[in-house]
């Protein structure tokens, strides 16, 4: 993709892949500038994929880039809790304009929407991917160099219309030990392909836990298989994050952005 894509097809002829297989994404906002979309994806839920992709958006905001998070897991949305995000977005006759976090991270997210935030959303699938759609044409996200996009969980019908609607620049997948690692990679890299994205690498979650006496590091889950397996799919290990309880409460509170630990310290060289 061009560096200076605009993700409007109308005005360009680049085969890129915001425009695949002749397909025509939906368009953004004419308030929008997104200049990178990553979808962070995992095969199964409760990996550690809002945790990942929450975090991905502090470390980028911290080298200084202008990051925000679509929250396209519709059905569980905990996006606006990990960032402390409690007022409504403001609308206007033409736009919806994203809630910023205390660091300046841009967000929307269906919880922002809803009358009680405690009500469960009970969504067909069709209508989950169209009100994810909506978040891309309607929100006026004003210029972003990174946005990054919270995934339903697994590789069904959901994520894929997801895929298909968004200009998706790159992959990110969240897998943990006891995730069945394999079986997980090997559907996300198919998914990938048919929608002709590149993934950018594996994220592995809950690695280890560090104990707080020794400092000795405990596999909880029994050892990782991520390495073989990323070896074997020729993709990146971008990261091997630890369980930290001061995570779990930090995402509790609201307060992921202050985080300083070594979980956000192995973000440190991610190149996305
Ligand atoms: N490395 C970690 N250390 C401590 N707590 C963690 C860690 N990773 C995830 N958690 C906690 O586990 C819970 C589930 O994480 P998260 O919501 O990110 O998973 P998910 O894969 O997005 O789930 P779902 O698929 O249901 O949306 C959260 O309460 C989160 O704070």
């Amino acid at each position: 993709m061009s560096e200076e894509c605009t993700h409007d097809c109308s005005s360009c002829g680049a085969d890129c892949s915001s425009r695949e297989n002749g397909i025509e994404k939906a368009q953004p906002h004419y308030m929008s500038n997104v200049k990178k979309v990553i979808a962070v994806v995992s095969g199964k839920g409760g990996v550690g994929k809002s945790l990942v992709t929450s975090l991905l958006a502090v470390d980028h905001a911290r080298k200084g880039f202008k990051t925000a998070v679509l929250d396209a897991d519709i059905t569980g949305p905990s996006i606006p809790k990990i960032f402390g995000i409690n007022e409504r977005p403001v609308t206007t006759e033409d736009a919806l304009f994203p809630c910023e976090s205390e660091f300046g991270t841009k967000v929307m997210s269906i919880n922002l929407l809803m009358e009680n935030t405690n009500d469960p959303v009970i969504w067909r699938g069709p209508v989950i991917a169209g009100a994810v759609t909506q978040f891309w044409t309607d929100v006026a996200w004003g210029d972003v160099d990174y946005m990054f996009v919270d995934m339903p969980p697994g590789t069904g019908d959901v994520p894929l219309t997801v895929f298909q609607s968004l200009p998706v620049d790159g992959i990110v997948i969240v897998t943990s030990p006891q995730s069945l690692v394999s079986l997980v990679v090997e559907k996300s890299v198919r998914m990938a392909k048919m929608m002709n994205v590149p993934i950018l690498g594996l994220i592995e979650n809950m690695s280890y836990i560090k104990c707080p006496d020794c400092g000795k590091e405990i596999k909880l889950f029994g050892d990782s298989h991520v390495d073989e397996i990323a070896a074997q799919y020729d993709l990146k290990v971008l990261a091997k994050l630890p369980i930290d309880p001061l995570v779990a409460s930090l995402c509790d509170s609201g307060k992921l952005e202050i985080i300083e630990n070594d979980v956000i310290a192995a973000f440190k060289d991610i190149k996305l």
